[in-house]
C-alpha cells in the first residue's frame, strides 16, 4: 500500500533571496510584513519557522506556493522563481506544494473522500480516479474508515488528517504547514507531528512548518528560523538553537520548553555568586557531576533545580546549583564544570 512516490533527491528545496513584502490595503497605509529575508530550506528537511503573532510567518509561507508575490527579492522553489510565474506555469508550480492550515479549511458538508479528491477534480482528473487516489491517501493518514463521512462530523484531529490527505493528494514535493496543530490538544498534536515526520521520512517531502509553539519545533523540526518584525533573527539546527539561543526572543521561546532560572526572590536571597545554570546534552546528563565536584574540589553544592527535556533523539538536562567555598576552589570547580557541560552561565537576578 504505497500511496506516495518518494521525492527524487534534492527536490523540494526553497531559497528566499532578499525577500521583502509590503501590503498597501489602501493608499494611506503600508504594512511591511517581510524585510530582506534570506533563508534556505534544504530539500527533504523538516524546517520550522517560529515567531509571535504578526512576525510575518504566514506571509513567508504563502510566498512559497505563490499565494503572495514578493515586493522585492526572489523565492526559489527548486530553482524556479515563484514570483515570476503567471497563469498555467504558476498553477503547475503550485502543484509541487501542498498546504495545511490551523482551521483545516475543509468543506464541512462535503464527504471526506470528496474533500480530499477536490484538488485532483480541479485539475481535471475524472471522478473515479480522483476518488481512488483520495482513498489511497486517506489510508496513509489512517482515516480510510471515514472516507464516506461528512467532514463536519469529524474531530479536530481527524479533520487535520483529512487536511493532510488533501495536501498530499497531488504527491507534492513540499508540504507547508501554517499553525496546523495550534487548534489541537497536546495528544492530537503529538499524533499529527508523528504523521508529518513519517511523511518526511518515508517520502522525502520537504516540510515547512510555521508555528508560535516551541514544543512543535522541538518535536518536529530539524532546523529552525526565529522571526521577529518581518526578519529572521537567527537560524540553525534545533538542538543548537535550544542550547545556545543568541537573541532575547529566541531565549523567550526556549524558556517555554526549558524553563530558565529561579524565582527572582530566591536569586536575591542566595546572591548570584557561585549560582550557576548548566545545560547538559545526551551523555553529559548521566555524569556523576555533583559528587565529582564535592569530592575533588571540596566545595559545598546546593542543588536548586534539575530537569530534563527530550528534543527528538537528544536529551537536554538543566541543573542550577549554588557552589560555595574558598574563592580559588570555587574557581577551580567552575573550570571543571565548564569542561564537562555544554554550557554554564551565572544566574542573574
Ligand atoms: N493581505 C494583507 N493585507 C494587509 N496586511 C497584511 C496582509 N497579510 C498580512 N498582513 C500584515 O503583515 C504582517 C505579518 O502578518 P502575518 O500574518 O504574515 O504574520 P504571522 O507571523 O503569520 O502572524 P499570525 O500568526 O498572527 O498570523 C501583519 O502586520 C499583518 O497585519
Amino acid at each position: 500500500m504505497v500511496q506516495l512516490s518518494p521525492a527524487p533527491a534534492a527536490e523540494g528545496g526553497i531559497v528566499f533571496e532578499g525577500v521583502s513584502k509590503t501590503f498597501s490595503p489602501d493608499r494611506r497605509s503600508t504594512t511591511t510584513a517581510l524585510k530582506d529575508v534570506h533563508l534556505e530550506v534544504p530539500a527533504g528537511s523538516v524546517f520550522g519557522v517560529i515567531g509571535y503573532s504578526g512576525a510575518g510567518k504566514s506571509t513567508l509561507i504563502r510566498l512559497v506556493n505563490g499565494l503572495e508575490r514578493p515586493s522585492s527579492g526572489r523565492v526559489l522553489v527548486d530553482g524556479i522563481d515563484m514570483g515570476a510565474l503567471r497563469g498555467k506555469n504558476l498553477r503547475a508550480a503550485q502543484k509541487r506544494t501542498g498546504m495545511i492550515f490551523q482551521q483545516f479549511n475543509l468543506l464541512d458538508t462535503v464527504r471526506v473522500r470528496d474533500n480530499v479528491a477536490m484538488p485532483l477534480r480541479l485539475d481535471g482528473v475524472g471522478a473515479e480516479a480522483a476518488r481512488a487516489r483520495a482513498d489511497e491517501v486517506l489510508d496513509f493518514v489512517g482515516l480510510s474508515g471515514k472516507a464516506g463521512s461528512f467532514a463536519g462530523d469529524l474531530s479536530g484531529g481527524q479533520k487535520q488528517r483529512v487536511g493532510i490527505a488533501r495536501a498530499l493528494v497531488r504527491n507534492p514535493r513540499i508540504l507547508l504547514s501554517d499553525e496546523a496543530t495550534s487548534a489541537l490538544d497536546p495528544t492530537t498534536t503529538a499524533q499529527i507531528i508523528d504523521l508529518l515526520r513519517s511523511i518526511n521520512r518515508e517520502y522525502g517531502t520537504t516540510v515547512l512548518v510555521v508555528t508560535h509553539e516551541m514544543d512543535v519545533i522541538k518535536d518536529l523540526a530539524d532546523r529552525v528560523a526565529v522571526m521577529a518584525d518581518g526578519g529572521i533573527v537567527e537560524e540553525g539546527p534545533v538542538l543548537d538553537v535550544f542550547v545556545h539561543p543568541r537573541s532575547p526572543i529566541t531565549r523567550d521561546f526556549v524558556t517555554t520548553v526549558v524553563p530558565q532560572g529561579l524565582p527572582p526572590r530566591v536569586v536575591e536571597h542566595l546572591g548570584s555568586e557561585g549560582l550557576w545554570r548548566m545545560l547538559l546534552v545526551d551523555d553529559e546528563v548521566t555524569q556523576p557531576l555533583l559528587s565529582d565536584l564535592i569530592t575533588t574540589y571540596g566545595v559545598s553544592v546546593n542543588m536548586l533545580h534539575a530537569d530534563m527535556t527530550s528534543i527528538q533523539e537528544h536529551t537536554i538536562g538543566q541543573l542550577i546549583v549554588k557552589v560555595t567555598g574558598p574563592a580559588e576552589r570555587v574557581a577551580a570547580a567552575r573550570a571543571f564544570l565548564t569542561e564537562r557541560v555544554v554550557q554554564l552561565e551565572e544566574v542573574q537576578s
